[in-house]
């Protein structure tokens, strides 16, 4: 029989929607064990300030169609600070935390890692992220529904590009990984998608030599751009500039940002979420999910090693991959 009383859980990193499903997910689950579920604020900060809320089945009833998280979310300086680890263990220790709960990306897993030097109880993590980066898991929380606010914003860009018969680019999130841009872009029948998979460097010339010679083919026409956001440090403005001139195209610079983090969470974000968090807890009270981040591969809830889940870059769809090659080369071609 377990013996764990009260359980601690907080969102970390980026905000991502579902967050709150998750965090609904866990209190009630934690109330059918009889746990008493403490929720720490603004992330690990809530952990160094002693800024946290009891959470109970009332406090959570009606919030999986909010975007954001009730808890809030941040990230946080003082635990990868010398010192930092082993003093929020201590906290938690000295507020009889038995095991805490951790919705966030690869940085939080990471930070969940450097506590488990010093933290007695247990560890579990919950992939929450618009960005989709992390092994273990098909799909993060959050990234069903930040696909379709990019979409959106995408289908929108067409119209008007259409209108005008102009080249857009597109700046998507999705931090080192093309996930978010591969799949709007594809989605969003993009004429190019410029994401790490392909390359860490962008050819302007080339990307302008692609634009000329489909418009020289269709005529004047709309031509989107979807870029990852890493891909050119100048910014996406400087790279429609540089394009506009080297194409002979008018090329503007539409940045879509932190719009991708907000929004009511998608249906199937909310049921991921509501898997995740149940399954979190089951496994805990089980036994078997310290240092593990409960995720879903093929439709099935899994357990995946906490420290695996950011070691590498996770690996991009390759069908999503090929087809957009193919794409590509067919503009080429015709
Ligand atoms: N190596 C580390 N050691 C200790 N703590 C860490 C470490 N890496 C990250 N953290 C902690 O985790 C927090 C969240 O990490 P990060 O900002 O990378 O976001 P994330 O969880 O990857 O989410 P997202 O990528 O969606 O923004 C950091 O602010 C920091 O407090
Ligand atoms: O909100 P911040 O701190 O600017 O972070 C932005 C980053 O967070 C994310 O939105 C989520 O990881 C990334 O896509 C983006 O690179």
């Amino acid at each position: 029989m377990s013996k764990m009383q009260r359980i601690g859980v907080l969102t970390s990193g980026g905000d991502a929607p579902g967050m709150n499903a998750a965090i609904r997910a866990v209190v009630l689950t934690a109330s059918q064990y009889g746990l008493e579920v403490i929720g720490f604020r603004h992330g690990f900060n809530g952990i160094f300030q002693r800024d946290f809320q009891l959470l109970q089945s009332t406090d959570v009833r009606q919030i999986s169609h909010l975007g954001g998280t009730i808890l809030k979310s941040a990230r946080c300086k003082a635990l990868p600070q010398p010192g930092g680890a082993e003093l929020a263990a201590q906290i938690l220790h000295e507020l009889g935390i038995d095991a805490l709960l951790v919705i966030g990306g690869d940085g939080s897993f990471r930070g969940c890692m450097a506590l488990s030097h010093y933290y007695q109880g247990q560890i579990v993590g919950l992939p929450g992220t618009i960005d989709n980066d992390l092994d273990g898991t098909d799909l993060t929380i959050g990234f069903a529904t930040a696909l379709q606010t990019a979409l959106d914003a995408i289908d929108k860009i067409r119209d008007t590009a259409d209108a005008f018969e102009r080249t857009f680019l597109v700046e998507v999130m999705g931090r080192h990984t093309g996930y978010l841009a591969l799949s709007a872009g594809i989605a969003g029948s993009a004429e190019q998608i410029i994401c790490p998979e392909y390359g860490e460097t962008v050819d302007v010339a080339d990307i302008a030599a692609d634009i000329r010679s489909y418009q020289q083919q269709h005529g004047a026409c709309s031509y989107i751009i979807v870029l990852a956001e890493t891909m050119y440090p100048a910014g996406a403005a400087a790279l429609a500039q540089e394009l506009s001139v080297q194409s002979d195209t008018e090329c503007r610079a539409v940045v879509l940002g932190h719009l991708q983090r907000g929004g009511s969470p998608v249906g199937s974000d909310r049921i991921l979420a509501t898997k995740l968090g149940a399954y979190a807890v089951e496994q805990l009270m089980a036994g078997h999910a310290h240092l593990m981040m409960a995720g879903e591969q093929a439709g099935q809830a899994v357990l995946f090693p906490l420290s695996l889940t950011g070691a590498q870059h996770k690996k991009a769809d390759p069908f999503l991959l090929a087809w957009q090659d193919r794409v590509l080369q067919q503009h080429k071609a015709t």
